[in-house]
């Protein structure tokens, strides 16, 4: 077959959860008090969304190739992320071959280097690249895991991310990740108050049942380590982005401090093989946890991946719905995925980026059979009911 190239590129942005799952209603576990790095000021502890945690909304990316195949990617970017597309990138995807990712890719990083690197650059280059992904499997009429190199197994096992790990448990998770209410600013009484909450949990749970900390980037080191000292009688797993991302020692520091057996996790706001090559190389964490739509797409994951292997380390996704599903069947040094809990209430299980997606898979009893990912690309349909907006064109 001969291999199409890209006629168009369309960035469009909507609201409303999505790929930016921080963008709900009021009342969402997920804006509501959690230990953030702006928690030092009284006045955005209450609320993530007081400072702007949903202000970008999600960017879609949309590539049509010259034989009308249309491939999307999906990522938390908005306006800045469609303008870096139309204004920017375009330039490179358009008249490329669909199947030349890595060149694609090489030269969207080396273009916006002295603009880009990390943050939100590089989140549109991954919804770019999970656009050309998905355009591949189309036309190749297989889905993105067999373009990976096929399944290592035949089901996906989840943890879920959620304020209520308790009915987690009762959903057939494996364990259950709850966010740090309480940052060093609340002192002493934030501290004995956070080692109260796992405390019910952990008795609500049993102990066959993992509980992790995820802490947002909101701690230091010396809060972090007595945090994790005490947890260990309540058997925490792991504790996750204890730290600010670019606190690369420090998180060397944490791993040697924590209880043995108790892992650091990190790196969901991390990018590129050479972000994940600071964390490996320096022996900061235990698992990296690379999210599918900000790390590089694909393309790069599967570098990061390589190298975090040779280290002898997991591959964890963030998040990621689909993009995570397709490469984490492929991988052995991905034994489980994250489900994020989307329901207000963390209830019941929701798809990750509704209402943006249609067949969008979701586990059942905390497992995911691979035949649920069998369907060209990364299998998933633009949702019509939900309103996209291009609010600039090329
Ligand atoms: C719950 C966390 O604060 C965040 O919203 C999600 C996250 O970090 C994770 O799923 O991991
Ligand atoms: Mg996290």
């Amino acid at each position: 077959m001969s291999m199409p190239t890209i006629r168009e590129v369309r960035a469009y942005t909507v609201r409303g959860g999505g790929a930016d799952y921080h963008d709900q209603g009021e009342d969402h576990w997920i804006d509501g008090q959690i230990a953030t790095p702006m928690g030092k000021y009284p006045e955005y502890r209450p609320h993530r969304r007081n400072f702007g945690l949903n202000v970008l909304g999600t960017l879609v990316v949309e590539v049509e190739a010259t034989d009308g195949t249309v491939g999307f990617g999906v990522t938390t970017a908005g306006e800045l992320g469609a303008w870096i597309v139309e204004n920017h990138l375009a330039r490179f995807i358009e008249g490329t071959r669909a199947s030349d990712v890595e060149k694609l890719w090489d030269q969207m990083f080396n273009a916006t280097l002295f603009y880009g690197r990390k943050g939100i650059v590089l989140n549109v280059i991954s919804g770019v690249d999970l656009a050309m992904w998905d355009l591949l499997g189309k036309l190749r009429d297989e889905p993105v895991h067999q373009l990976l190199g096929g399944p290592v197994r035949d089901e996906l096992s989840f943890y879920a991310t959620g304020a209520r790990p308790d009915l987690a448990r009762d959903m057939g998770f494996l364990g259950g990740k709850m966010p740090l209410v309480h940052g060093p600013a609340e002192g002493d009484d934030g501290m004995e108050r956070n080692l109260a909450h796992l405390a019910k949990m952990r008795e609500a749970v049993g102990s066959d049942f993992w509980l992790m900390w995820d802490c947002w980037m909101s701690l230091d080191v010396s809060y972090a380590t007595r945090l994790a000292q005490r947890a260990r009688e309540f058997d925490l797993k792991w504790i996750e982005e204890a730290l600010p991302p670019d606190d690369y020692w420090g998180y060397a520091e944490l791993r040697r401090n924590v209880p043995t057996g108790m892992w650091v996790n990190t790196g969901e706001h991390e990018a590129t093989r050479w972000g994940f090559r600071m964390l490996l190389e320096m022996e900061c964490c235990d698992v990296i946890q690379p999210d599918v739509g900000w790390c590089g797409g694909i393309t790069e994951l599967l570098k990061i991946s390589a190298l975090a292997d040779a280290h002898g380390r997991y591959v964890i996704p963030h998040g990621s719905s689909v993009y995570s599903y397709h490469f984490v069947v492929t991988r052995h040094n991905s034994p489980f995925s994250e489900f994020l809990m989307m329901a207000p209430k963390a209830d019941r299980v929701v798809p990750m980026f509704s209402p943006l997606l249609l067949d969008e898979p979701v586990p059942e009893n905390g497992r995911m059979s691979v035949s649920q990912l069998d369907r060209p690309g990364f299998g998933v349909r633009l949702n019509p009911d939900c309103e996209l907006a291009r609010p600039f064109t090329h």
